[in-house]
């Protein structure tokens, strides 16, 4: 078959049958990918196609992507209509950008760390292919700007940790300071072959959808590594510190066992004797 395959759950492509546009791009501008900057560029505009269908775009939203890369994504983006902000650590890809996106008025380039980023628009919709190797940085921010929605291709493996349920073995901290922000729903699969270079693994593309949950989210980040600091130890061992605060709570099961309204919970309790003894 010609180029990707697109199923129902899960895109695939046949790697040298993918539409060529992005390594065309990055030939003709000498580009070298970086792998420490988790540069695998989509390689296909279809999936590209799939993932902006699936935000459902007008021209009144903001946009946020984190990691231009080539513009595969940036472009479909952009012929939305929607206010696009791209932001791009490497400057090496700024000619591919700048040629493919300055046609579009509506597509405003950042060449800076997304990490440090200082003026992003709270609120906004973060569409993104997001570097591997930064994911739970990346999402840490995410919930930090109050996305009212993201939609992120991620690595299959974090996807899975982030849509885990209590008592499954993917279920932790990042399942659990991402579902108490977001509901979280899997969109679906897109094959390592549908990238270049083709990557070691799979994607996943996920829907966050902001909840209105007000939270210091500091003091909660806290909470939640402590309590699975040592993850198949009880609450009762990895609270020990403050098991004054907990007194007649059980603390007999372990963090992986309980919902995320259960941890809200213990963190409210947590955190309301920690301000108190404070005064
Ligand atoms: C997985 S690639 C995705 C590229 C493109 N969006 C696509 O789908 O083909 C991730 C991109 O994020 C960029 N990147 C890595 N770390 C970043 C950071 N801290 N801030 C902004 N961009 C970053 C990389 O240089 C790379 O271009």
């Amino acid at each position: 078959m010609d180029g990707c395959h697109l199923s129902r759950d899960k895109l695939q492509g046949d790697g040298e049958g993918c539409d060529l546009k992005t390594s065309d791009y990055l030939k003709k501008y000498g580009v070298r990918l970086k792998k420490h900057l988790g540069q695998v560029f989509l390689s296909d505009d279809r999936i590209a196609k799939r993932i902006v269908k699936a935000a459902e775009l007008t021209p009144e939203d903001v946009v946020v992507e984190i990691g231009a890369g080539a513009g595969t994504l940036t472009e479909e983006l952009a012929k939305t209509g929607a206010r696009v902000i791209a932001y791009e650590i490497d400057e090496s890809l700024a000619p591919i950008l700048q040629e493919r996106l300055s046609k579009y008025p509506n597509v405003e380039l950042r060449f800076e760390d997304f990490l440090k980023a200082k003026n992003v628009p709270e609120g906004a919709i973060c569409v993104s292919n997001i570097p591997y190797n930064i994911t739970g940085p990346l999402m840490e921010k995410i919930i930090e700007w109050k996305f009212k929605r993201a939609i992120v291709m991620i690595q299959k493996e974090v996807g899975e940790r982030i849509l885990a349920k209590p008592g499954k073995k993917t279920y932790g901290y990042l399942s659990v300071v991402v579902q108490t922000f977001y509901e979280v729903k899997k969109l679906f699969d897109v094959s390592r072959s549908c990238f270049v270079p083709n990557p070691e693994v799979d994607s996943t593309v996920v829907d966050l959808k902001r909840k209105p949950v007000d939270l210091d989210f500091e003091k909660f980040k806290k909470f939640v590594s402590m309590i699975f600091a040592k993850k198949r130890k009880t609450l009762k061992n990895n609270l020990r510190p403050f098991l004054s605060i907990f007194e007649g709570v059980d603390l007999s099961r372990r963090a992986e066992q309980l919902t995320v309204e259960e941890i809200v919970e213990l963190y409210e309790k947590w955190r309301r004797a920690l301000e108190c003894s404070r005064g």
